[in-house]
């Protein structure tokens, strides 16, 4: 059987680094680019890339996405800091490039999937909800990626059940002392020497509190989920937000 031809973009960040070797690693897969800031996209198409796995930032992720949707280049993103616009730009590049798909997962680990999963399920039992995410200090974002995300769900099934809104009768405050509002949903962000990537989601009801933690405690916990994302995607048109749907959670 032929192996998936991978490349992997922002090969020399802390985690490309890691998916450079758990690429390399898989039987299933060969490596055929690894490109750093600077490198040629053109790269890609002379490899034969059949997938390419986006780890760079925000501010480059767009114009590579767009490169590789022309060139039928499946996409496996971890890179953060999506809104809606950028959803809906690349929802138009896709379109116009039917076959190709783009998984867009804001976290790819195992354990941080199963959180939002399960801060979903708790969000409509509990009055309040509040989100923690704690990172090292060298991550460029605030709230991360998969804060927000959580912080997303969480509200969005408050409002499908009809939850009033949060209590929180704070008139003064410091600013920021709130953290941030995510679709009302406080998020606060930590930034820590010696962390990696952290978040609690609290919920608190009447006599009782609800705390859902997850701990990345090193890049490897990402690779299962960007290898499992590489296979799926390429059988998997169009765009997808988030590893769950390449996952079987029952
Ligand atoms: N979804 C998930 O599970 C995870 C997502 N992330 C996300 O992945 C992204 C990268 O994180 P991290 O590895 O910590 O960051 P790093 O800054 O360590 O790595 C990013 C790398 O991309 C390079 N780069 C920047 N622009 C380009 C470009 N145009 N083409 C090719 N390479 C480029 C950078 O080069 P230079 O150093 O020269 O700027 C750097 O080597 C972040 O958005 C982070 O939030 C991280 C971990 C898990
Ligand atoms: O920058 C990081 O490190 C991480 N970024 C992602 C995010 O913003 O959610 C995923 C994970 O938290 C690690």
């Amino acid at each position: 059987m032929s192996k998936l031809r991978v490349a992997v973009i922002g090969a020399k960040g802390r985690i490309g680094s890691e998916a450079v070797k758990a690429v390399e690693a898989a039987e299933d897969m060969e490596l055929v680019a690894a490109l750093g800031r600077g490198d040629r996209l053109e790269a890609l198409t002379d490899a034969g890339a059949q997938v390419a796995v986006e780890l760079t930032n925000p501010d480059a992720v767009m114009g590579n996405l767009d490169f590789c949707v022309r060139h039928g280049i499946h996409g496996v993103v971890g890179t953060t800091g999506w809104t809606d616009e950028r959803l809906a730009q690349l929802r138009t590049a896709l379109a116009a490039s039917p076959g190709t798909g783009v998984l867009i997962a804001p976290n790819f680990s195992v354990g941080a999937v199963l959180t939002m999963t399960f801060a979903r399920q708790a969000a409509k039992f509990f009055e309040s909800a509040e989100v923690i995410e704690l990172h090292h200090p060298n991550k460029a974002d605030a709230p991360s990626g998969t804060a927000t995300r959580t912080a997303q769900l969480v509200a969005a099934a408050r409002a499908e059940a009809g939850c009033a809104p949060q209590p929180d009768a704070t008139s003064t405050a410091l600013d920021g002392a709130r953290g941030a509002s995510v679709d009302g949903v406080p998020v606060h962000s930590v930034r820590l020497r010696g962390l990696l990537a952290h978040q609690e989601v609290l919920f608190g009801g009447v006599g009782e509190t609800l705390t859902i933690r997850h701990d990345s405690l090193h890049h490897s916990s990402f690779m299962p989920g960007i290898l499992l994302g590489a296979r799926r995607v390429v059988s998997t048109p169009g765009l997808t937000v988030g590893l769950e749907h390449f996952l079987d959670l029952g």
